[in-house]
């Protein structure tokens, strides 16, 4: 399964597995999949932050003399070569994340979406969000990214304890993320979301839940709860391995996560995700275009796609990551117009698991209408979602159960095999069963 890393920050199983019970409220989105072939959303990684936070492990530099013009040309180059590349008509949001873009000039940001308009279609009304950190270094442009176009903002306040700040190694205190989150309220109205950590070193769940609490009276319409996840190289990671410093227990972190769910619920907030809550409908597009499984492009160092190559002739979504290293990415973009470093095509049943892990993320899971759309889509169309599996000779190398469905190799015929192979739909129809009980 090839769903990136930055897909569940801090998110364990077991709070997926916990979240898989909300399936089956609501649903009022587009059926999984179903996304047009003509449109994509973006993604574009601004790779520098001023300080490293203790825990995390993006991908990040503290720049030694940052050439932003040349990142700036290369960001809009790349842009342009991988719309064309996808020869989509329409970008249908664009996400500015990191590292840290509130630290990049406005300048650079409105290059990239000029350079987007003119190569694809963005709706004036396309959701346009910008990561920032509540320093007043990212702070005071805020006023000057709302006027070029950036109309949601995601604010990475993740505590109100400045003890617990200092821990994470972030450079702010609370004051200045209240004052920030007071500022982007007024810019951003309805569209400014928070981020917040919890299941911390000596966190308490009284300590946390009433930290939530002051927020929720203060917060606007969207919040994301990540659980914290010791990352290897860290150096959190170190200093809780040397015992320096006590992890909460895994049922202490629930109870957190629970009590969480429980407080934003009553402040009416729909937890439409694992880790995401909205209220008044402020359910973020671009990140909802990831967990239904649409195409998206990724610029910028690291940054991940899925969409299909349509100007080079393919057909077969790959999955695309560009050149972790800001340097060699720009080099590469210099010379070849793109920094991609590795592409690999997925098979219909790679980007069907990647659909169905990610739509259980989701509190509308899978739907049977969404399966519907899935199985025609994949080409079993007249399959019905809740058809018995088979048991007819296995197509695929003599795998027959669906735990072992997961060919590694992704050539076209042995994704053509798949598509139409009866224990393939076996598979799903099981799956189907279990994730979507009604
Ligand atoms: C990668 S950051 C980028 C945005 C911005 N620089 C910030 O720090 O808010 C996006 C989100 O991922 C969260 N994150 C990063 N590492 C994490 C970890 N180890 N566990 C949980 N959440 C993490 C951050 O706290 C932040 O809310
Ligand atoms: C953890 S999410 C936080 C989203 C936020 N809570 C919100 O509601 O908008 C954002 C982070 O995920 C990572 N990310 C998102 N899309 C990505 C992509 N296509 N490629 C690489 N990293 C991505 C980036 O590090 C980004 O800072
Ligand atoms: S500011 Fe954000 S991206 Fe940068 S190191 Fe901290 S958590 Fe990571």
């Amino acid at each position: 399964m090839a769903v990136p890393g930055w897909l569940s920050p801090g998110v364990r199983l077991a709070a997926i597995a916990r979240s898989a019970r909300l399936s089956g409220s609501a649903a009022t989105r587009q059926a999984p999949g179903a996304e047009p072939v003509g449109q994509a959303a973006l993604y574009v990684h601004w790779p520098y932050c001023q300080k490293r936070c203790s825990y995390c492990n993006f991908n990040k530099y503290i720049p030694q003399g940052l050439d932003e013009a040349s990142m700036r040309s290369c960001l809009t180059q790349e842009a342009q070569t991988l719309i064309r590349l996808s020869q989509v008509q329409r970008i249908s949001s664009v996400f500015f994340g990191g590292g840290t873009p509130s630290l990049a000039s406005p300048l650079t940001i409105a290059a990239v979406l000029e350079t987007v308009s003119r190569c694809a279609h963005l709706a004036a009304d396309a959701e346009i969000t910008l990561e920032a950190n509540p320093t007043s270094a990212g702070a005071s442009q805020l006023a000057a990214f709302r006027a070029l176009g950036i109309n949601r903002l995601s604010i990475g306040i993740q505590s109100l304890d400045d003890a617990e700040l200092g821990l994470l190694g972030r450079n702010h205190m609370a004051a200045e993320a209240l004052g920030t989150l007071e500022e982007a309220k007024k810019l951003f109205s309805g569209r400014t979301s928070i981020d917040l950590i919890f299941g911390l070193p000596g966190q308490s769940v009284a300590s946390w839940t009433r930290r939530l609490e002051e927020l929720i009276q203060l917060c606007d319409d969207h919040v994301s709860l990540y659980q914290l996840t010791l990352e290897r190289g860290t150096s959190l990671f170190k200093q809780v391995q040397q015992g320096f410093l006590p992890m909460p227990e895994q049922e202490v972190v629930a109870e957190m996560y629970e009590a969480a769910r429980e407080m934003l619920r009553a402040a009416d907030f729909r937890q439409y995700e694992v880790s995401n809550f909205a209220r008044n409908g402020a359910l973020s597009a671009h990140n909802l275009s990831y967990w239904q499984g649409s195409q998206y492009i990724g610029i910028g160092p690291g940054a991940h796609g899925r969409f299909v190559p349509r100007g080079s002739g393919d057909s077969l979504r790959e999955a695309r990551i560009q050149t972790l290293e800001p340097d060699s990415w720009m080099k590469e973009v210099l010379n070849f117009g793109h920094g991609t470093r590795k592409r690999t095509a997925l098979s219909q049943l790679e980007v069907l698991e990647e659909v169905l892990v990610l739509g259980l993320r989701t509190d509308v899971g899978i739907t049977h209408q969404g399966a519907q759309v899935l199985l025609e889509r994949f080409g079993c169309a007249g399959l019905s979602a809740t058809d018995p599996p088979h048991t007819a000779p296995a197509v695929l190398g003599g795998q027959s159960s669906p735990r072992d469905l997961n060919p590694d190799s992704s050539s076209k015929q042995e994704a053509t095999a798949c598509s139409r192979s009866p224990e393939w739909t076996g598979a799903l129809s099981g799956h189907l069963k279990i994730l979507h009980p009604i």
